[in-house]
């Protein structure tokens, strides 16, 4: 496969090493990064580093991996799309923008192209995609992290993060208003809205909790043929205490499945 990724920090970096562990490293890799940041990609990474989409697209890649953040779907996913080329999307929650959500279906229409999401840390899609089908979904959500995985975040404002003793629900509301005020955070969020009753329709708690085993993503979902409560306890990353490793693991699974003849 001839791989084309949009950031190369905690996901990118790993989403590399894990591939060449699986026997899976790709024939070709380039990797756009942010003019000035050429250096953040080791030369081991045998990538070729640029810092532009249209550069990217020049070394033909036969799906792209966008995992840099919200801003970056916005500035490079419309013109990647248009040009035909599928898009793993990382940053779930850039769907929370309805305009930015709009550009990215109608580029993704216009090129003949796929945005795929990823299920990231969480687990559990396929049946709550399955089931949105019933049109009668109640999805209740928890993201329950250590205080110092809410660093730099909203949360901050109302809670000494460097001192909690507690576990504190800081934040209650959509997937839509977590998603967009936790960029970094609620990408789970958004991908269960996505996945099921929609943004504004899926309960969203946000819980700073010292005692968290780790980054822990908790729903509960309510339909008429179904009901199920799902946890995942994930370990987080060592290169981003924001980022479960679970979500690496996840793109490599799309990876393997455009690799595979079972798609699973
Ligand atoms: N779907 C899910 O479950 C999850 C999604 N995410 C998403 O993945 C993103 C990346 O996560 P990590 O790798 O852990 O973060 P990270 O901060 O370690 O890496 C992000 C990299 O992207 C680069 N970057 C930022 N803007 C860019 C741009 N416009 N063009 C090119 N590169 C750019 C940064 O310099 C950095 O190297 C998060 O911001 C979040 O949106 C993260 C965790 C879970
Ligand atoms: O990796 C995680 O645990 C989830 C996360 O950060 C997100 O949803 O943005």
């Amino acid at each position: 496969m001839r791989l084309g990724l949009i950031g190369f920090g905690n996901i990118g970096a790993t989403l590399l090493d894990l591939m060449q562990k699986a026997g899976l490293a790709p024939a070709h890799l380039a990797v756009l990064v942010r003019r000035g940041r050429e250096a953040s990609v080791p030369a081991t990474a045998g990538a070729v580093v640029v810092t532009s989409a249209e550069a990217l697209l020049a070394e033909t890649p036969d799906l792209i991996v966008e995992c840099a953040g919200h801003a970056a779907v916005s500035e490079h996913g419309p013109v990647v799309l248009r040009a035909g080329v599928d898009m793993v999307q990382v940053s779930v929650g850039a769907m929370s923008d309805p305009a930015l959500e709009a550009q990215l279906r109608a580029a993704a229409k216009e090129g003949g192209a796929r945005i795929v999401l990823p299920a990231g840390a969480v687990g559990g899609l396929d049946l709550l995609s399955a089931l949105s089908a019933t049109g009668e979904l109640q999805v209740t959500y928890r993201g329950i992290k250590p205080p110092k995985a809410w660093a730099g975040t909203p949360a901050g404002e109302t809670l000494d993060l460097d001192t909690l003793t507690t576990r504190e629900v800081f934040f209650r509301g959509s997937a839509r208003d977590a998603a967009r005020a936790f960029p970094k955070n609620a990408n789970v969020a958004a991908a269960l809205a996505l996945a099921g009753a929609g943004f504004e329709e899926t309960q969203v708690e946000l819980i700073a909790d010292p005692e968290a085993p780790g980054n822990v993503h908790s729903y509960d979902v309510r339909s008429p043929v179904a009901n199920y409560t799902m946890e995942i306890e994930n370990l987080p990353s060592a290169g981003n205490v924001k980022t479960s490793v679970s979500t690496v693991y996840s793109v490599l699974r799309e990876i393997r499945n455009r690799m595979n003849p079972v798609v699973i």
